[in-house]
């Protein structure tokens, strides 16, 4: 019978586990598991723009989406299961005790959100990172270059600085921090010690500030000036880091038993979700492989001795074998995408929830399908009206920083804005606008990539938006003036992780040999109108000025 791998990809609000035929490609099962407490919003604070998530939200998505998807399998499948590889959102790092188990999941911390996972798209280390930078600028070496040369609060530091400095208990408790992506394969190997657990190079290296120019980690003197509560945890963190096509272990008897597999089954060193599902979306070489969902990761792979020591200026870094092992992984993105079009569905959605929520005209069965019904095709009317308006038609322009600005050159705390309203601005006008400015946004990414010589052939798209939208993914390619090919896999980022578990499990050699047998090619292509590409340059301008504007001259 043929070998099989699972593809364990946790995004922002929710787990899938993929189960694929390693030789067809074929995707024989998969099960998606939404997080329950995230779902209800707990320990989580929107307004101070704070991002908490329960392990045990984890473990639950861990253990239902694996069985159930070898339920669904063909008979058979389990038995011949041979690597389990995870991809995670990050930076998204919990606080940990001397064992590596999250502090939420040990006595005193269960109901704490300083001892849960700091999402990703947490931003409230604003001040700790911008401390980062102060000082990194003044110091001999700058251990930010290779990310950028702009550390955001979005990443592992700052994120562990603001959370020690708020909590005196965590604090104390907390012997290390470990990444999401390495704690799931820590703990199915049951290799969780935090000094001994395999790091992933991806993670350590795009967000920790890890560079095998700087012997690992900056140095203790560094982060002791940052502020002396770091003094000796560099030594409780991690010297070496590992790529995805590196073994993290193989399954321990209890989590074999668990999860219905044999304890042979080898489980991948983990990686961020957008670098795995650039894989799975079959990444080349100067090809931007570019993640669209809630945020978007922006991935570019090249030879090693391309870039070599060139610092590319403003991105979220430049990593040795981040996305596929033996070439550089560049990787840049913005905070808020998809995200920016569910803001304008619930802005419109407050009658909805507020005033229809409590009519007795109808009865309450009808009034909830009304709810959900309208609720569920906002965004698609919304589309469908805004691609009747001509570009440049409303004098709308908006900037898409409304969860700040991850890339070129990090800025978090950068607001969105909206200019250009008169009484005939409507609701398709308006979204039309802030389509085009998360477009505009990309462009800002695809330019400063250029500008700083990485060359860029085309674009190969993924993601939620990727698939949903026509109409986002053909002002995407008139603003960038590049064609866009969108990936097959409705689960690149899980496909990109049962890829990584092919090579690992001994199946290929390579990445690109499992992309080549695994790989579910291309399933439609944007091409630019060169009428519309004239347009938005004239537009792309006005987005380039209002953004100066508010960026330097304006003061809320
Ligand atoms: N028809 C649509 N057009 C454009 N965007 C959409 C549409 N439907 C959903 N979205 C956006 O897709 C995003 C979710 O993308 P997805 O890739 O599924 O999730 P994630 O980024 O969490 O992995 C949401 O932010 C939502 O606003
Ligand atoms: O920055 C990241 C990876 O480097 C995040 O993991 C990513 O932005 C979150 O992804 P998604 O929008 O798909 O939930």
């Amino acid at each position: 019978m043929a070998k099989y791998t699972i593809g364990l990809d946790y995004g922002s609000d929710s787990v899938r586990s993929l189960i694929v035929n390693v030789e067809t490609g074929e995707e024989v099962a998969s099960v998606v598991f939404n997080y329950p407490r995230w779902q209800k919003q707990e320990y989580c604070n929107a307004h101070d723009n704070r991002f908490r998530q329960h392990p045990k939200d984890y473990l639950e998505g861990l253990e239902y989406t694996i069985v159930e998807a070898l339920k669904q399998a063909p008979q058979g499948v389990a038995e011949n299961i041979v690597g389990i590889s995870v991809d995670t959102t990050g930076s998204t790092p919990v606080a940990v005790d001397e064992k590596g188990t999250p502090l939420s999941l040990t006595p005193g911390f269960e109901e704490n959100p300083n001892a849960m996972f700091v999402l990703w798209k947490d931003h409230t280390a604003v001040k700790e990172a911008d401390e980062i930078n102060k000082l990194a600028k003044e110091w001999e070496v700058d251990f930010t270059k290779y990310e950028g040369g702009i550390y955001s609060s979005e990443w592992f530091w700052a994120k562990l600085l603001h959370v020690i400095r708020e909590d005196a208990g965590v604090y104390r408790a907390a012997y290390s921090w470990v990444e999401h992506c390495d704690w799931i394969p820590a703990l199915l190997t049951g290799n969780t010690h935090p000094k001994t657990l395999k790091r992933s190079r991806c993670a350590a290296g795009h967000k920790a500030m890890w560079h095998e120019a700087f012997g690992g980690l900056p140095s203790e003197e560094f982060l002791v000036a940052l502020d002396p509560m770091l003094a000796g945890l560099r030594d409780r963190l991690y010297k070496d880091t590992f790529t995805c096509d590196v073994s993290a272990g193989t399954l321990t008897k209890e989590w074999a038993e668990k999860l219905g597999l044999s304890t042979d089954v080898v489980v991948g060193v983990g990686a961020f979700d957008a670098h795995l599902g650039a894989v799975g979306a079959e990444i080349e070489p100067y090809y931007v492989s570019k993640v669209m969902g809630t945020s978007t990761c922006d991935m570019l792979i090249t030879p090693m001795d391309e870039v070599g020591s060139k610092v590319v200026a403003g991105i979220c870094g430049q990593v040795d074998g981040s996305i596929v092992p033996g070439m550089l992984g560049l990787e840049a993105g913005q905070s808020a995408f998809g995200d920016i079009y569910a803001w304008f569905k619930r802005v419109l959605e407050w009658p909805l929830k507020n005033i229809l929520a409590e009519t007795s005209l109808v009865d309450e069965a009808t009034k909830q399908k009304l709810l959900d019904e309208t609720s569920d095709k906002i965004i698609a009317k919304l589309s469908e009206e805004a691609a009747k308006v001509p570009i440049s038609e409303s004098g709308i322009v908006a900037l898409d920083w409304m969860n700040g600005r991850r890339t070129p050159d990090a800025n978090q705390a950068l607001k969105g804005a909206i200019a250009g309203l008169n009484l005939g601005s409507d609701a398709p006008r308006i979204f039309r606008a802030l389509v085009e400015a998360t477009a505009f946004g990309s462009k800002a990414i695809n330019d400063r990539f250029i500008s700083e010589g990485v060359r860029i052939d085309g674009v190969i798209a993924l993601g939620g938006v990727a698939k949903k939208s026509p109409l986002v993914m053909q002002i995407v390619a008139d603003v960038l003036n590049m064609p866009i090919k969108v990936a097959r896999s409705e689960q690149a980022c899980a496909l990109g992780s049962a890829m990584a578990a092919a090579v690992v499990a001994g199946v290929y050699p390579s990445m690109a040999e499992a992309q080549q047998k695994m790989g579910g090619g291309i399933e439609t292509e944007y091409h630019p109108i060169p009428e519309n590409v004239e347009k938005y340059k004239v537009l792309y301008e006005k987005y380039r000025k209002f953004g100066k504007f508010i960026e330097f001259d304006f003061t809320a």
